[in-house]
């Protein structure tokens, strides 16, 4: 069974997304947002390190695969951890709008069990964009491509500015970005609106 909340469905006068025109090209890679995210980043030996590529449009694709340290029952992937999958996916669709916005709500269904070792393929796409609230879909196939659907999610995203990093998060973490000519423009290219 699957459904979706009316808290996912647009509104009336939600507007098409636009592709930013200094979006990443279709088939580039968009590389980690930041180097300790648990999704993407390089720097956490047990996390997704999932690759997003920009796709056509306002849209991605997106590999990750299953490894042991992602199990929840024997052999099989933790729920939550297909969950963050299709956040990540989501997320950096980020990139293709030139918006930071994190997610405000997050719809999943778990169609197929992904054991480990399973490449999943995630597709995301912004669907409509209301204001601050940005509309999104993502699915994840096991094995390739084309193959059967295992997750898929109903997300919305919230704009924020840069000012939520700061005010929320831990100030050492923060310090270490600030510090980091690398990560700090990673940052500043997603703050179109600064
Ligand atoms: C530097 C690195 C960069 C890059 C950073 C990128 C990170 C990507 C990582 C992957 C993605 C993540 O996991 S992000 C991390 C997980 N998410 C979070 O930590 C977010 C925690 N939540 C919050 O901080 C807040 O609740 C916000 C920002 C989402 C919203 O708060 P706000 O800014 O005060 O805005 P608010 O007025 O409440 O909401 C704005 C509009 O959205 C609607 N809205 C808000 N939440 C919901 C909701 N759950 N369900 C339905 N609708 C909602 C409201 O009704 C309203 O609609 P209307 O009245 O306008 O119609």
């Amino acid at each position: 069974m699957s459904g979706t909340s009316a808290a996912l469905t647009p509104p009336a006068d939600a507007q098409t997304p636009v592709r930013h025109p200094d979006a990443p090209a279709p088939g580039e890679l968009l590389g980690a947002h930041y180097e300790q995210c648990f999704g993407c980043g390089g720097g956490q030996p047990h996390g997704l390190h999932l690759e997003a590529r920009a796709a056509d449009g306002v849209a991605l694709t997106a590999e990750f695969t299953v490894q042991p340290a992602h199990q929840g029952a024997p052999g099989l992937a933790h729920g939550g951890v297909l969950a963050a999958a299709l956040d990540e996916a989501l997320g950096s669709l980020n990139w293709l709008l030139r918006t930071i916005a994190v997610t405000g709500r997050l719809e999943t269904d778990f169609l197929l069990p992904v054991p480990v070792g399973t490449t999943l393929h995630l597709e995301a796409e912004v669907t409509a964009v209301a204001g601050r609230k940005i509309y999104a879909v993502a699915t994840g196939r096991v094995g390739a491509p084309d193959g059967p659907v295992a997750v898929r999610a109903d997300a919305l995203f919230v704009e924020v500015k840069v000012d939520h990093f700061v005010e929320h998060g831990r100030p050492a973490e923060i310090q270490a970005v600030m510090d980091d000519p690398d990560q700090l423009r990673r940052v500043r290219a997603l703050e179109v609106n600064p």
